[in-house]
Order: C-alpha cells, then sequence, then structure tokens
C-alpha cells in the first residue's frame, strides 16, 4: 500500500510543483505582456525607438537628452499613512535625479521635444530605493505597451496614412495630441510638473493597499514661452539655464502629491487621468540642489527602472511598469557597452 501511495504523492507534488512554477510563468507573462509569439520583446521595443539615421551609440535609447542633479526628498511624514516604505516617514533622503526630453537623439534643439521628463532615485538609510521616471504631460499618450511599440513605428513612417491608421486603432492618443497642440511650453525644467502616470499599491503599515499615482509639482511659476521663442534662446537652452537658475537662486523645489485611486478607477491604463476630486496627498518635497555634469556625472551609470521599489509599494496591474522596466534594462546593456562611443572626458561638463 506504501508502495503505491509513494508514487501517486510523488507525482502529486511533481504536478503541485509544475502547477506553481506554470503558475509563476504565466502570471510574469501576464504582467510583462511580453514572451508569447509574435507579441512585443525589449528587442522589439529598442529597435521601434531606433532612429533611421542610426542608434544613439552610448545613450539611452530614449531621453538621450539631459542634465544630472543632486538633491534631497524631504518627507513630511503624511505618506506614512498611505505606504510603510522608509522613505515616508519624516525625514531626509538622498535624491539623484535627471532632467531629460523625450526623444533617442542626444543632440536635439531643445525647442523640438514636447516631452520633458525627470528620472528620480531617493535612498533610505536600510538600503532600500525607489526609482522613477516621470514626464510633463498629464496622461500619457497610449492605454498599452503593444499601442506605443504602434505609435512609435507609426510615427517614424513617412506616408501621412500610417498615422491615421494608428490614431483610428488607439483612438486614446487623441487627448494626448491635443496637449500636445495646445498646452503651453515653458523656457524651463523648473516651471514643469512631473507626473508618474502609471499606477502603484501603497501597503501601509496596517497591511492596507492602496492604488496610487503620483506627481511633482514645481513651487517654480510656469512662464508660457512659444516655441519659436524657445527655439531663438539656442539648442541647449535647457540644460544651460537649470544650471544658472541653481547657481544664482539656489535649490529648487517640487512638492510630491499622491493621488488615491477610487473603486472602478483605471488604474491599468495610464493615457485614463483620473477625476480631479480624488483624495490627494502631499508626502514631500524634491528639493533641486547641484546640477551635476551630464557626461561624467553620477547619472549616467543608473537605470531609473520604474520597477525598482522600496517595500511597501509595488507595481499595480498597469502593465507599463514591467514592459519599461525590462527594456530601460536593455537599453542600460546597450549603451553601457557602448562606452567607447560616448567617452568620459574627466572633467566636469555640465
Ligand atoms: C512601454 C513604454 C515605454 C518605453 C518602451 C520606454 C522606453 C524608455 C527607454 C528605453 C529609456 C532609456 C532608459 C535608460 O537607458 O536608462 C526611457 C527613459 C525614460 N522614460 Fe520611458 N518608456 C516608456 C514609457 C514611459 C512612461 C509611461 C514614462 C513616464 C510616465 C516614461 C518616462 C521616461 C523618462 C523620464 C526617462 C528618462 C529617465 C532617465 O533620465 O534615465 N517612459 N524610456
Amino acid at each position: 500500500m506504501n508502495q503505491g501511495k509513494l508514487p501517486r504523492s510523488g507525482l502529486g507534488s511533481l504536478v503541485l510543483i509544475a502547477a506553481v512554477v506554470g503558475g509563476g510563468a504565466a502570471a510574469f507573462a501576464y504582467t510583462a505582456g511580453w514572451f508569447s509569439p509574435g507579441r512585443l520583446t525589449p528587442e522589439r521595443m529598442i529597435a521601434a525607438l531606433t532612429p533611421p539615421s542610426g542608434p544613439p551609440l552610448g545613450h539611452r535609447r530614449n531621453h538621450a537628452k539631459g542634465i544630472c542633479f543632486t538633491g534631497t526628498f524631504e518627507a513630511n511624514g503624511n505618506g506614512a499613512e498611505l505606504s510603510r516604505a522608509r522613505v515616508f516617514a519624516q525625514g531626509h533622503y538622498p535624491a539623484l535625479g535627471r532632467f531629460n526630453l523625450g526623444t533617442a537623439d542626444p543632440n536635439a534643439v531643445d525647442a523640438t521635444v514636447r516631452v520633458r521628463g525627470l528620472g528620480l532615485l531617493i535612498t533610505t538609510a536600510d538600503g532600500e530605493e525607489w526609482r522613477m521616471a516621470m514626464i510633463n504631460p498629464p496622461f500619457f499618450a497610449v492605454s498599452t505597451p503593444q499601442a506605443f511599440h504602434d505609435l512609435l513605428i507609426a510615427s517614424g513612417k513617412k506616408d501621412p496614412e500610417a498615422m491615421k491608421a494608428f490614431i483610428q486603432a488607439n483612438p486614446e492618443f487623441g487627448p494626448f495630441a491635443a496637449w500636445a497642440k495646445t498646452a503651453p511650453w515653458t523656457g524651463s525644467y523648473a516651471e514643469e510638473p512631473y507626473n508618474g502616470l502609471n499606477s502603484f499599491v501603497f501597503t501601509d503599515a496596517g497591511g492596507g493597499d492602496h492604488t496610487v499615482r503620483w506627481s511633482l509639482l514645481p513651487s517654480a511659476q510656469p512662464i508660457p514661452i512659444s516655441q519659436a521663442d524657445l527655439e531663438k534662446r539656442g539648442p541647449d537652452y535647457l540644460e544651460q539655464e537649470i544650471t544658472e537658475r541653481v547657481r544664482t537662486a539656489g535649490p529648487l523645489r517640487w512638492t510630491m502629491v499622491t493621488t488615491v485611486a477610487d473603486p472602478g478607477d483605471p488604474t491599468a491604463d495610464p493615457s485614463k487621468a483620473w477625476p480631479e476630486n480624488r483624495r490627494k496627498v502631499e508626502v514631500g518635497t524634491l528639493i533641486v540642489q547641484r546640477i551635476e555634469p551630464e557626461r561624467d556625472g553620477p547619472c549616467r551609470d543608473i537605470n531609473f527602472d520604474p520597477a525598482v521599489l522600496p517595500q511597501g509599494i509595488r507595481v499595480s496591474d498597469d502593465p507599463f511598469p514591467a514592459a519599461r522596466s525590462s527594456v530601460y534594462r536593455k537599453s542600460y546593456d546597450l549603451r553601457a557597452a557602448e562606452a567607447r562611443d560616448y567617452p568620459r572626458t574627466g572633467t566636469a561638463k555640465p
């Protein structure tokens, strides 16, 4: 009897292991959205980001133009109600970040790039890290990583029919196109809001979950400028201006505001803003203290991977962070291997 039972229970545990492994793989494939035949891969996404003139060797495959900074995140303690992450306990935490432009061209003229971004890494004394990368539009251009890929392909085609077909298949792009056309430009990285757009889950000390998005809102008053006037200020005006502003006027500040989803809010689609009346909690202030050199500075070898999160924050059902994580990693690996094409100067050159 024992003999008869043993193989059965042995088989049973194998089946269980297979189920666990299979379940894990299925969950991963679901979250990441990769790996099914014919679907996206990090390589295909990188190929779609690559301009016809070739890849920006040694540089980030997107948001390639930028300028690094160091500073502090000053937590006011209010975030502790939403997440037990150490970074929300009242106190000061070192911050490393990068203002940047949403382009694959590290030499792009500032006035030609609509989307501005900010990468940020906040560390706490327990060795935890919170990495993120945010942009200035109030919602993302598309609903899914696949649609982002399709947008890159369509917008790279000369035939205007390609964009028409894309918009027909992805109507959520309409509001983003309207934002791009009508939102005022500013003449400074300091005057922009930076929105996380993707949703994440905060877990509080009692184990309660809260799905949130966050934004950094500037304390500097935005001063609108026409695209033509920005162009007249020079191709690299934004990095020159921010360097000069911090040097002469001192540290710059942004308030970090988290917005809590109500049940039923679209947590898996960053192209859909949540209603304005959602609960907002100001959790602290980003203080930019020093502009650092881009080529030789501390951001060069950083991957602002939005899936690197401290305990108390985790990804939600939003498919973007997992997709972004795998593409950012590929981009990082490529640029690190191409260091010879973007040699360090050893001289401080912001
Ligand atoms: C599937 C969609 C996306 C893809 C494929 C993608 C791709 C990339 C890549 C390849 C990089 C360069 C990474 C590196 O080499 O370190 C990058 C950087 C960046 N991305 Fe994305 N991205 C996506 C979505 C987003 C979204 C939704 C946001 C904002 C909410 C965003 C904001 C940024 C910012 C601010 C940076 C610059 C970070 C830095 O300074 O290093 N991206 N992206």
